[in-house]
């Protein structure tokens, strides 16, 4: 039986309010507080850096799943530690050295994450799959919130989740961007475990009840 779990993203959060909008998550439904970083050079665009992941880290009641937009993120490894990250998030793209990168995020303490761009394709994954916590599929282009959900995402996880079986790998399958609840149902059924959703959720009349509608 699948997870189905839910992580909202607060790049799309009031960062003038933004303790209102953990409070929100801490009471929700939600499993997980996800946190978007972005160095301009990975990504064309800067969201936030360490002091607000350590800021979230204060208020925050759930794990902080932190999503490394960034080049070289080996050389930030103990300092997202130290902030307060329990997964750590590295592109695929971003990763020379993925084996060990993975590595040295497990020996930091925290669960160590892969993500894919909507152009890499799951199997360059199948050398180091049995390693992951988890395995992170943008379903938009890294850098913005608000973007158009990606359609072959679904055919990507149903390659993965077999990849996982065929490895018999532990890795948990998240799903990012463009999601709402016109697709979290076929997200779910095609074997995500995780999804991640910003602008649905921010956008909405009512936060708390659209993260309650998401794990339907
Ligand atoms: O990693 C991201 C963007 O690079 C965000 O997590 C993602 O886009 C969430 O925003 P939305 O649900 O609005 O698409
Ligand atoms: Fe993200």
């Amino acid at each position: 039986m699948m997870n189905k779990m839910v992580a909202p993203s607060l790049l799309s959060a009031d960062f003038a309010n933004l303790s209102k909008d953990i409070e929100m998550i801490n009471e929700s439904d939600a499993d997980w507080f996800h946190l978007d970083i972005m160095d301009g050079v990975f990504v064309p665009n800067i969201s936030f850096g360490i002091p607000v992941v350590e800021a979230v880290n204060k208020l925050a009641k759930k794990p902080l799943d932190v999503h490394l937009m960034i080049i070289q993120p080996e050389k930030y490894i103990n300092t997202f530690k130290a902030a307060g990250a329990d997964l750590l998030n590295v592109h695929y793209e971003a990763c020379t050295h993925l084996h060990r990168t993975i590595e040295e995020i497990q020996n930091a303490g925290m669960k160590a994450g892969v993500t894919l761009n909507p152009h890499t394709p799951v199997n360059l994954l199948e050398d180091i799959i049995d390693l992951l916590d988890l395995v992170l599929i943008m379903s938009v282009n890294p850098g913005f919130g608000g973007q158009s959900f990606i359609e072959n995402t679904y055919s990507k996880i149903e390659k993965l989740r077999n990849l996982i079986e065929k490895k018999n790998s532990k890795a948990l399958i998240e799903v990012d961007g463009g999601v709402s609840t016109a697709n979290s149902a076929q997200l779910y059924q095609a074997g995500a475990d995780v999804l991640v959703s910003g602008s649905f959720i921010f956008k909405s009349d009512n936060p708390k009840n659209t993260i309650a509608q998401l794990k339907k």
